[in-house]
């Protein structure tokens, strides 16, 4: 048999029963990008558009072994991390991050919602400073991860700016990208990366949709998709951002809620076909 050579990526984060974020958003954003995917599941959420009903840890244990289920055997050229739910679960992927020397990790520093909701304690985010967060390649905090990652309030780019060069200095990561789904009007889906060196702003269209689900994760997936395949930090940063406008400009009207972005595009017959969108 014809032995193919694929790039391998690893999402270690929680499920989404909905499949507008989390582990099913990851894996379809690997395979478009022709990505293997594979999932370390550090949790099981009741989720819909309209929001988590329900959220199952999974045993500590479990998730070490799928971690190195994946890493000893396959060995994976990109990893994310998205929810991680709890100061224990957090402490242990640090460890098997650095025990199994995973490279090209982005850090999805899933703790607050967009509607600004803190989901994870004070003590797991402490964990998350200091153990896992310096052993990203990327940390791509939403605007209110950000503030509490940088101890300051964001309200415009200048203030994402300076939050982005705090978070750099103060836990010592290669890169962040501070994402800006979360700011108003023409600031919103205004990006600022700062890597020691550039600070620079992503700027795209405002794309102008309730259906957002799923944003963050796809673009920390496209992140770790495009590092997986060889592109250099800041290539891969701004190759998943055109990946997600594109995504959210594709985003399903499913559900009564907030609906998610659409990962298939190219796919599509036509954006206007009833087979598909009825
Ligand atoms: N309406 C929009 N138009 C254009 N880009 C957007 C829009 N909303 C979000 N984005 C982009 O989507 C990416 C994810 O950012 P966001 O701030 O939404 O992350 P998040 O809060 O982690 O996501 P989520 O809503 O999935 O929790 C960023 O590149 C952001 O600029
Ligand atoms: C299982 C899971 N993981 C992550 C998120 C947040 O995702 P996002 O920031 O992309 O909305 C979510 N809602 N559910």
């Amino acid at each position: 048999m014809n032995k193919r050579s694929i790039a391998v990526a690893l999402t270690i984060a929680g499920s989404d029963s909905g499949g507008g974020a989390g582990i099913q958003t990851d894996l379809r954003t690997f395979a478009f990008h022709c990505v293997h995917g594979t999932s370390a599941i550090t949790c099981i959420t009741a989720q819909n558009t309209l929001g988590v009903t329900r959220v199952d840890a999974m045993p500590k244990e479990a998730i070490i072994a799928q971690i190195q289920a994946v890493v000893e055997d396959i060995g994976v050229q990109a990893a994310k991390t998205g929810m991680l739910l709890n100061q224990d679960i957090i402490a242990a992927v640090a460890e098997q991050v650095k025990v199994l020397q995973i490279n090209n990790l982005v850090v999805d520093p899933v703790m607050v919602s967009r509607a600004g909701a803190q989901l994870i304690d004070d003590q797991a985010i402490n964990t998350l400073r200091h153990d896992l967060i310096p052993q990203a390649a990327i940390v791509t905090p939403n605007r209110y991860e950000a503030q509490i990652l940088s101890g300051l309030e964001i309200t415009n780019l200048e203030e994402m700016q300076t939050a982005a060069q705090v978070i750099h200095q103060q836990l010592n990561v290669n890169a962040v990208l501070v994402k800006g789904g979360g700011m108003s009007g023409a600031g919103r889906g205004v990006d600022v990366w700062f890597d020691g060196d550039k600070l620079e702003v992503l700027k795209t269209e405002v794309v102008d949709t309730k259906n957002t689900h799923g944003t963050g994760c796809t673009l920390s997936a496209a992140i770790a998709a495009n590092l997986a395949l060889g592109h250099d930090l800041w290539t891969a940063v701004q190759e998943a951002k055109k990946y997600v406008t594109t995504a959210l400009q594709y985003s399903l009207d499913i559900g009564q809620g907030q609906g998610p972005v659409g990962h298939f595009f190219p796919l599509l017959p036509s954006r206007d076909s009833s087979a598909h969108f009825s």
